[in-house]
């Protein structure tokens, strides 16, 4: 029964795929002159390029930078389409609309996964967020993980994980397969790689285009950029593309192109790997044997024709072929056929899974992340009981004498609240880490913005921040003798949660905001030092520098400072000689307000800059931008 089940999931992955026609796309990218300079200009790497890719094995080869990757992420629909000057393209005969790329598997040359989970855990989280939930209870979704883990081959290694810079985990080629399963749980039609054997081994190579191969064979149409790969592997191929400089060399089936090549003076030795031959023609290293006369003519004819290259007859030759001909000839009757037929309403991307079930899957994934890589939790935690260790003993049971009551008790608390903003910093890693797996994972439907948000939010805020500070709180409190009422150390409690949060929100912004670790270490220090000289505490800010004084307002360290104080400071009774001085009098000298609103709204005012700085780093996210 088990196994019939199992059969059946994998004759579900197999759905024939469609054909992939472009035609004459052009693509530009904008070029910076310099980094001081708002002159930009335009440089093309697609130029009038045509094709028409069907199900089976079609591969795209050219050398570095002959624009491979730009024409799959083209026809992949994740190039950003401001570049797109002209050009269509069609599938199955029909205007491709703007959300196609949803319902085909682009696999990037990078693997992007989850270094911390399984391949099983990895193809569960992809199956989790991307099967329909109604249709597809658990066990369905079980089953069909078990068939694709049963179609790539990954039965030995399901159970390992995929590894991170600290733990060894699965070989270079059961992660690609896990990358390719991780798209297969949809059942694609259509997959699109980018270089699948870069960085592999040849026979680990050599195994991937197998496993392409069968896939293809199972009626897919499989379309791949490659390097360099071996003659094991051209055999495989269906049909070829070859790309130099943004032009379309030759396109056609695999076993005609040395023929091709052959019939322009370009002859392929024996036992020379026609692929490397290929590549040895484009850049320049075989030379043409002969140019026949025909050949000749054309390039002459050609010279002073516009849209080919003027010094590379490749594209000439091609453009002149019966290849190209025959191409023109099919593109030309699918736009009859597609007058004939009216276009596809355009499927809109929607996703598989609710909000909340999407909250649920990635908090779910973020919580075995944390526990198999506590490092950060477990370093706030021994810095938290570190800090309120030395702040407990370089404060203990702080004096009611004054002058020193008042001073030792201001001096605590802005140690306290500078811990709780510079303690803290590591928040920027939070999106900067997994910015790469957000964006890859995000643009192919895998969750909303908003879930991912949450779910990453939460996971950092309760074990990193809440359960660190509750110990930091109640170790600090009691050392320092602070007043000995349960409200007031519950305001302590929340005057430091909401500083904390504060400035954890600051980070969660600037690390939503920024990629690199560098930039976004300034871009938090530099506030957090103005809010800290600029709070009111170091700087008369009336008898200097007034014009800074606003920057008070925006202040954690204002508000935090100004929590405490009121807090610890309000009822209580201080001694001078043999004379009582009320906390007040203090306050009162400073001009803080101390009414029962006046503590609450700097309370207040902290959670608004904290909901601030998270909604500004929502939106931050969601403009990241997603195209390649
Ligand atoms: N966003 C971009 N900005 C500037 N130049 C770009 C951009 N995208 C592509 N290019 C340029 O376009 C050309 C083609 O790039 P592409 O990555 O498509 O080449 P490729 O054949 O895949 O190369 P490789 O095999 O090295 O990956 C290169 O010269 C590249 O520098």
């Amino acid at each position: 029964m088990e196994l019939s089940d199992s059969q059946e999931a994998v004759t579900q992955l197999n759905v024939p795929g469609p054909a992939l026609a472009f035609q004459n796309i052009s693509y530009f990218v904008p070029i910076t002159k310099s980094f001081f300079s708002k002159e930009v200009e335009e440089k093309e790497i697609l130029r009038d390029v045509s094709g028409i890719m069907k199900p089976g094995m079609n591969a795209i080869l050219g050398p570095t930078g002959s624009g491979k990757t730009s024409l799959l992420d083209v026809l992949a629909g994740w190039k950003d389409p401001k570049g797109l000057r002209s050009g269509q393209i069609f599938m199955d005969g029909k205007s491709a609309n703007s959300q196609f790329h949803l319902c085909s598997a682009y696999i990037v040359q990078e693997d992007i996964l989850m270094g911390t989970l399984t391949v099983r855990e990895n193809l569960q989280f992809s199956a989790s967020l991307r099967l329909p939930q109604s249709r597809n209870r658990e066990a369905e979704k079980q089953l069909k993980v078990n068939a694709v883990i049963q179609e790539l081959g990954l039965q030995e290694c399901a159970d390992t994980k995929i590894g991170t810079e600290f733990l060894r985990g699965v070989s270079g080629g059961e992660k690609k397969r896990c990358s390719i399963g991780m798209e297969l749980i949809t059942a694609p039609s259509l997959i699109f790689l980018d270089e699948p054997t870069t960085g592999l081994d040849a026979n680990t190579a050599n195994s991937i285009m197998q496993l392409l191969h069968q896939l293809s064979r199972k009626g897919r149409t499989v379309i791949f950029s490659i390097h360099q790969p071996r003659y094991s592997i051209f055999r495989l191929l269906d049909h070829l593309t070859l790309m130099n400089k943004g032009e379309i060399i030759y396109a056609g089936p695999a076993e005609e192109s040395t023929g091709y090549f052959n019939s322009i003076g370009y002859q392929c030795e024996a036992f020379n790997n026609p692929l490397d031959f290929f590549l040895d023609v484009i850049v320049g290293e075989i030379m043409q044997s002969q140019p026949s006369p025909e050949l000749a003519l054309v390039r002459e004819s050609d010279s002073h024709s516009s849209s080919c290259s003027d010094k590379n007859p490749l594209p000439v030759y091609y453009h002149k072929s019966h290849y190209y001909e025959q191409l023109q000839e099919e593109l030309e009757n699918l736009q009859s056929f597609k007058s004939h037929l009216s276009d596809a309403v355009p499927t809109k991307a929607t996703y598989a899974t609710s909000f909340f079930r999407q909250l649920y899957v990635v908090s779910n994934r973020n919580v075995k992340n944390i526990l198999r890589n506590p490092q950060t939790s477990i370093g706030q935690l021994l810095l938290g009981t570190f800090f309120s260790i030395l702040v407990g003993l370089i404060f203990y049971q702080v004096p009611a004498t004054l002058p020193e009551a008042f001073q030792n008790r201001l001096g605590a608390f802005f140690f306290l609240v500078i811990n709780q903003v510079f303690g803290n910093l590591s928040a920027v890693e939070l999106f900067i880490n997994e910015r790469k797996l957000f964006i890859h994972e995000s643009s192919r439907g895998y969750y909303r913005t908003s879930a991912y948000f949450l779910a990453k939010v939460f996971a950092d805020l309760i074990p990193n921040r809440i359960i660190p500070l509750l110990m930091f709180s109640a170790i600090s409190y009691f050392m320092m003798g602070l007043k000995q009422d349960a409200g007031s150390f519950f305001l302590y409690v929340l005057s430091l949660s909401l500083t904390n949060l504060a400035a954890v929100s600051m980070a969660f912004l600037v690390s939503a905001s920024v990629s690199t670790f560098a930039i976004a270490n300034v871009l938090i220090a530099l506030p957090f030092v103005f809010m800290m000289v600029f709070g009111g505490f170091l700087v008369n800010l009336n008898s200097m520098l007034s014009w800074l004084s606003w920057i008070k307002w925006i202040s954690i360290f204002h508000y935090g400072m100004n929590a405490l104080t009121i807090n610890e400071l309000t009822g209580a009774v201080f001694h001078l000689n043999s004379s009582m001085v009320p906390g007040e009098v203090y306050l009162q000298q400073q001009g803080i307000n101390y009414s029962t609103w006046g503590l609450w709204e700097n309370e207040v005012a902290l959670l608004c800059l904290s909901l601030v700085f998270l909604f500004f780093a929502y939106i931050q996210l969601l403009r990241v931008n997603r195209w390649k």
